[in-house]
């Protein structure tokens, strides 16, 4: 426990996990355990079984965020053991789990990755630029936007599926980057506790991350030292990719993966320079505010973009969708091959339904092969890999048939150039599956592990969960608290002088369920003979012996506290007692008795199980080496599903939502004719109302639109589908619209509405202003901008003027397409001059009898009513409050009529 500080330490003891000292006084009721102590000792002890190792690592680490330490029972030279009939064990902390370190737990959510970052800062250079250390009062906004551009190095890996990347970025994108990146767990080393990087901290606590200081290295991590805990073939891996900022975050990264692993070997995958200019970025705020991978009132997926658009079938197809929402691509080529994928899919349904029915068949490659490169795997997870490696192969098969048939028929057509690109992506992507070797694999696999006697023994280590728990107890049970003898169910509890468990099962024939067929190797065809032979024997003498003694109830058998016996019972008994010599054992209907032959035959017959045993656990060594050996490959087949899955699942959303192919190029356009909201058009939907769509043309002769109008009638909707339209084009996914054409945007950005930040010291309209800050700082003339009511958290003539003043920023200095929604109707009075920005607005429609509709329909022209008081009726205020605030309002104001500019 002092050794490892930072962790809640669980001991093996016997077959339970125990937390001792305060340990098990803090976390003993949070888990829901009785906190006790031995007879005798002060020591407060608080433990479960062992086989709910899980289940309260979940309530530790995943619920609770913390490290755990696991303190393992290591056995000592077992055999010499077994001859002195005592069994010892030493204990080691084989493994620290934390929630970035997680390989392969059950409570794991298989549809996300689950990341651990490391951020790097130059703290020298953060030192010498920092501007803001002498201005008064600015450390009371614990913003990173107001830290210079001192390089910042990240290196994020995923120990459950291999992926490792870096990418260097600077701290005012850093909020952004990690938002991406989401990670579970982030490190930073000790010294970020320092005054100026203490702003980074908070920014990442107030987003609630888990952050675990680290003590840096002494002789730091060179990029060669990464070397040993890559996969074997790493010739992407190009060491003049990095910068040195990234190399000392994938270090550290890399040092604290080590430590947590204690000695155990990973093998990740080959580093990846991420590149921010080759993806579109989305600001922390966007990916928040245009809800893409949760809601932002309840950060649930329900209702998200990601809910909305997920046809996915596989856990890691889903995972590559979720990556590609959080960053599009910037590379047109890379966009247009995803889009022809998504159309080819389109215009064969059949090929797209028969990948989807294979696809379904997979199992998830990546964390699959990541456990053997753990050295975890077991024989389950190499049948379910030899699976998918069938599976790989039918898909491989279907998609090169659709190839050849595709440009079979072309050479009698004239192929359009479109249809031409279509073949050519479809190809390239079969080209890409390496299946020899993966085949030799699962075929070895399959001819190796016998699947029946699998299942079988997955059946008995069922119904004998128990039983496995009074194995383990057998041994080292009078150590375990008395209190947690008590919680174990009776029929479990240990018995006294029980023999080891390695000892039992290696011996009792009962369990002569085998998971490798006997053909697997030469040795296993030879050791399966003779325990045929012998097992002939043991028949021959049992019944030569009932001949013998007369005795047809006897049977020979082994039991751990008397070894080999033979046994008889009912009348068999007085029978035998005549004939034999002494027993061991009697009862009024039952006798066992020792008998030199059997003990003889019995031990070898055990014998031979155990080498069985001991070779099938060899052979099972082979195959988990032979898929190392295979990572590689491995890893690029499941790359390849991943994609066809996304293609496959953008094409049934196409074709479900009516979405178009969206046309990409290189200007600063965006001409959307007919653009829905895809999550409120689906919600709508499901209450059987239609969704009105709109136009949008920004970029040509209009850069901004400046749009007005009443409350509810949809502004907010507007602006958020555009920009959501511009994310799912370069994701490459069509989009709802009747047409779309769209520029490359580099970067979508979005002040809308958000929760106050009172914890941090922040008001509404400093949040505002905080967002607006970074919006006019960063944005290019290639980027997309919506901003809602920018100006509403101050007084209306403030509001205005800094309504004002964005605009004229947006307008003359970032020269971006931009929507600005607004109530300040005299924005559209003040910027009357400005030549690229036009004015548009929604509606109400009033009928003679005082009822009224919204026009969700956008019209040119500014709409100077609000007509607030009718949402205020609708949401149930007071009538007499309403009527003093109508009165007010004909008072204050002349009814302004809707104008066009
Ligand atoms: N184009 C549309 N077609 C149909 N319904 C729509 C459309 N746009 C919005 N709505 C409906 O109107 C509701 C309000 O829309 P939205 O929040 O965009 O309005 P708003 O003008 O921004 O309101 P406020 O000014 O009060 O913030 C949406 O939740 C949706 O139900």
């Amino acid at each position: 426990m002092l050794r490892f500080g930072h962790c809640i330490v669980l001991t093996r003891v016997g077959g339970f996990y125990e937390l001792f000292f305060d340990h098990a006084e803090t976390y003993g009721p949070l888990m829901n355990l009785k906190v006790s102590k031995r007879k005798g000792s002060t020591v407060p002890m608080a433990g479960f079984p062992a086989h709910q190792l899980e289940r309260f690592l979940k309530i530790l680490v995943q619920d609770l965020n913390k490290s755990v330490a696991v303190s393992e029972e290591i056995p000592n030279d077992a055999s010499k053991k077994v001859k002195s009939g005592e069994l010892k064990f030493d204990r080691k902390v084989t493994r620290i789990i934390t929630p970035g370190t997680l390989i392969d737990e059950s409570f794991m959510d298989p549809w996300k990755n689950n990341y651990l970052l490391s951020i790097h800062v130059d703290h020298e250079a953060l030192k010498s630029l920092d501007p803001v250390q002498d201005t008064p009062g600015m450390d009371k906004v614990p913003s990173v936007l107001n830290l210079p551009r001192t390089e910042v190095g990240l290196a994020w890996v995923d120990l459950s599926s291999g992926d490792f990347l870096t990418q260097s970025t600077d701290v005012a994108s850093l909020p952004s980057a990690v938002a991406r990146i989401g990670p579970r767990e982030i490190i930073l080393d000790s010294s970020f506790k320092d005054q100026r990087e203490s702003r980074i901290v908070s920014m990442l606590q107030e987003d609630g991350y888990v952050i675990t200081y680290q003590e840096p290295l002494g002789q730091k991590l060179a990029l060669a030292d990464w070397i040993p805990m890559l996969e074997d073939v790493i010739e992407d891996f190009d060491t003049t990719n990095f910068s040195p900022a990234e190399v000392a975050a994938g270090g550290s990264l890399l040092h604290y993966v080590n430590t947590q692993l204690q000695g155990s070997k990973a093998r990740l995958q080959a580093p990846i320079s991420h590149q921010p200019e080759n993806f579109m970025s989305i600001d922390r705020n966007s990916l928040r505010a245009l809800e893409i991978r949760t809601t932002m009132r309840d950060g649930r997926q329900e209702g998200s973009l990601l809910h909305t658009l997920r046809k996915t079938v596989t856990k890691s197809g889903t995972r590559l969708l979720i990556e590609r929402l959080t960053e599009p691509s910037m590379s047109l080529p890379v966009i247009n091959d995803r889009l022809d994928l998504v159309e080819e899919m389109l215009e064969y349904p059949q090929l797209q339904q028969d990948l989807v029915i294979q696809l379904r068949r997979t199992f998830d490659t990546l964390r699959l092969v990541q456990k053997f490169s753990f050295g975890r795997g077991d024989a389950d997870d190499l049948v379910e890999l030899s699976k998918t490696i069938f599976r790989t192969t039918d898909i491989a098969n279907l998609v090169a048939e659709h190839s050849s048939s595709r440009n079979a028929i072309s050479l009698d057509a004239e192929a359009t150039e479109a249809d031409t690109r279509r073949r050519g992506c479809l190809s390239s992507l079969s080209n890409r599956f390496d299946l020899v070797s993966p085949m030799k694999l699962a075929s070895r696999i399959l001819e190796a592990i016998d699947e029946d006697g699998l299942s079988e023994r997955h059946r008995l280590e069922d119904d004998e969960k128990s039983a496995i728990a009074e194995m383990a107890q057998d041994v080292l049970g009078q150590e375990a608290g008395e209190e947690d003898l008590k919680q174990m169910p009776k029929k479990i509890r240990p018995k006294s002088n029980a023999i080891a468990p390695s000892f039992k099962s290696a011996t009792d024939g009962r369990d002569d369920i085998w998971i490798m067929r006997r053909s697997a190797s030469k040795n296993l065809t030879k050791l399966h003979d003779a325990l045929d032979h012998l097992t002939g024997q043991k028949t021959e003498l049992e019944s030569n012996l009932k001949k013998r003694l007369g005795a047809e109830s006897l049977t020979l058998k082994w039991t751990p506290n008397l070894g080999h016996i033979c046994h008889v019972k009912g009348k068999d008994v007085a029978r035998a007692a005549t004939q034999l010599t002494k027993s061991v054992s009697s009862t009024k209907s039952t006798r066992s008795f020792h008998l030199l032959e059997w003990t003889h035959l019995g031990t070898q017959l055990d014998e031979t199980r155990f080498r069985i045993r001991s070779e099938e656990t060899r052979a099972l060594g082979d195959l988990r080496a032979e898929v190392v050996q295979n990572l590689v490959k491995l890893r690029r087949n499941a790359a390849v599903l991943d994609e066809l899955d996304v293609a496959c699942s953008f094409a049934v959303l196409a074709l479900e939502k009516s979405l178009v192919r969206p046309i990409l190029n290189s200007g600063t356009t965006h001409n959307i004719v007919g653009g829905r909201h895809p999550v409120v058009e689906a919600g709508l939907g499901d209450q059987g109302r239609n969704f009105t769509s709109n136009d949008c043309a920004v970029g040509e002769d209009e850069r901004i639109w400046l749009i007005t109008g009443p409350n509810m009638a949809g502004k907010s909707t507007f602006l958020r589908q555009n920009a959501l339209i511009s994310i799912l084009a370069q994701t490459g996914s069509f989009v709802p619209a009747e047409y779309a054409e769209i520029g490359l945007v580099d970067k979508v950005f979005s002040r809308v509405g958000s929760a106050d930040n009172l914890y941090q010291d922040q008001s509404t309209f400093m949040v505002e202003m905080l967002e607006t800050a970074q919006i006019l700082k960063q944005a290019t003339p290639r980027s997309f901008v919506i901003m809602d009511e920018v100006g509403r958290g101050t007084t209306p003539e403030d509001g205005v003027a800094v309504g004002y003043a964005c605009l004229h920023h947006l307008h003359n200095v970032n020269q971006c397409r931009a929507l600005f929604a607004t109530h300040f109707h005299a924005l559209a009075d003040m910027t009357k001059d400005f030549e690229s920005l036009g004015c548009y607005s929604t509606d109400v429609a009033e009928e003679p009898d005082g009822t009224f509709s919204y026009v969700h329909r956008l019209r040119k022209g500014v709409n100077r009513r609000s007509h607030a008081l009718k949402v205020a009726r609708v949401a149930g205020l007071p009538e007499e409050a309403i009527e003093i605030a109508a009165r007010v309002l004909s008072q204050s104001m002349p009814a302004h009529p809707s104008t066009t500019r």
